[in-house]
């Protein structure tokens, strides 16, 4: 038993997606230290009743308006458990007194409001929506210096390097190294990658995500996006961040100090590990997920990313190193692209020049205030749905 370990009251945005439904195994799996107030979905209505009944929280949030009748009914016999519905809901129930920590598990630029709202009332984030940093880092770092909060990583990479820097503090660091599995379309060309599938690039090689990070994974856009999002988590320079290609997902991700020392965090692919690192911070809870061995993986291999077939870690990069609203340009593209890709109205390769016809036409900022990110998301899907045309 972990000594001392305060109970902490967790709102969990996004509950009934791939993070939110792990994260409530994670309280599951540790009675009597998390106590959860707040559970969210956008429209799956039936699996958050359940969620709710299971776990009794202070309130409810269905995304989707039309779907508050059917939870209301649903929920009339619970009457600890308020019933709100519709995107300011959600930043407003983060922000109630009681609450410890924010989960962002909900997927998209969805989770930037949510999160600068819960920033503002003092709340720590346990951050796996990683569009938000991508889309205003700088704005939510400053946020989160000004209100003292904490920012804690739930992406395995970032999770990976964050545990690495724990008793580092006065160390510098040289650089990081990100892991990429490579995606299922690892070794293809960019011609090969013309035919590809939705049922194939839904299929990761290691990892059970939602959609949109699974396609993000399979183009190298979600290498793209977590390559940012270290740099605002970490306070890094574009110099400082690596990619290298790790297709078995054992080692999460490196950091090399100032002296050439590596270390690592490795573990089998399993979120509930991150999820679970973040929520207990800075205490280690014991538990019995399944262990790693090496007997089992005789064999961890890295190569470096095919940067002319998966145009999209450039593209990511370029975006970084340009600053201002093009990491946000970027996002509001690539959410389009995948949408499209998803609906089957646009082929693999055509994602990456939807997001570089983007980047080329919404009028660059170097300096965006959070309203004029919020114009740029919604300039940049005017943009995309123009050329999708
Ligand atoms: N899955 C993973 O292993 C990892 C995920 N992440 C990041 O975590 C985040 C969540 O990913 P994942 O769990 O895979 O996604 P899922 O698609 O599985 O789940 C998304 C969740 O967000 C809700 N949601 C969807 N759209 C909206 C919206 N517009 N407003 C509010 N809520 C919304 C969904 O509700 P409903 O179910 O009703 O649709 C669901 O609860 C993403 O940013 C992803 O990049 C990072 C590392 C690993
Ligand atoms: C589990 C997780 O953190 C994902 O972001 C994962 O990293 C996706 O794998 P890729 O390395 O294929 O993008
Ligand atoms: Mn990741």
């Amino acid at each position: 038993m972990t000594p001392d370990f305060t109970i902490k009251t967790l709102a969990l945005l996004g509950s009934t997606g791939s993070i939110g439904t792990q994260a409530l195994e994670v309280v599951r799996q540790q009675p009597g230290r998390f106590r959860v107030a707040v559970l969210s979905a956008q429209r799956q209505w039936e699996l958050l009743v359940r969620q709710a009944r299971e776990f009794r929280p202070a309130a409810v949030v269905i995304g989707d308006e039309s779907l508050r009748g059917p939870v209301q009914a649903a929920l009339a016999g619970q009457p600890e458990t308020e019933v709100l519905a519709g995107p300011a809901a959600l930043a407003e129930v983060v922000t109630r007194p009681g609450i410890d920590v924010v989960l962002t598990a909900l997927v998209g630029y969805a989770g930037l409001l949510p999160t600068v709202a819960a920033i503002r009332a003092g709340k720590d984030i346990a951050l796996a929506n990683k569009e938000t940093l991508v889309v205003a880092g700088e704005l939510i770092t400053s946020l989160v210096q000004q209100h003292g909060v904490r920012l804690l990583p739930v992406d395995s990479e970032h999770s990976a390097i964050f545990q690495c820097l724990v008793g580092e503090e006065l160390n510098p660091v040289e650089k990081i190294i990100l892991t990429a599995s490579g995606g299922p379309f690892r070794g293809r060309s960019a011609q090969q990658m013309e035919a590809v599938t939705k049922a194939q690039a839904l299929k990761h090689p290691n990892w059970e995500m939602g959609a949109k990070i699974t396609i993000d994974s399979a183009s190298l856009m979600n290498k793209g996006l977590e390559v940012i999002e270290a740099k605002w988590l970490f306070g890094l320079t574009n110099e400082q961040i690596d990619v290298v290609v790790h297709p078995q997902s054992i080692v999460h991700s490196l950091v090399q100090f100032a002296d050439g020392s590596l270390k690592a965090q490795l573990g089998l692919p399993d979120m509930k590990l991150p999820i679970q690192y973040a929520l207990g911070y800075p205490q280690r809870l014991a538990n019995t997920f399944p262990r790693f061995s090496f007997l089992d993986y005789p064999s961890l291999t890295f190569e470096a990313p095919d940067r002319a077939a998966f145009p999209n870690l450039e593209l990511a990069f370029g975006a970084m190193r340009r600053g201002g609203n093009a990491p946000c340009i970027l996002n509001a593209a690539n959410e389009i692209a995948v949408a499209a890709f998803l609906r089957e109205a646009v082929g693999f390769r055509q994602m990456s020049d939807l997001v570089a016809g983007c980047l080329a036409r919404v009028p660059y900022l170097a300096n965006p205030s959070l309203d004029d990110l919020m114009q740029t998301d919604a300039e940049t899907r005017r943009a995309a749905s123009v050329l999708l045309r």
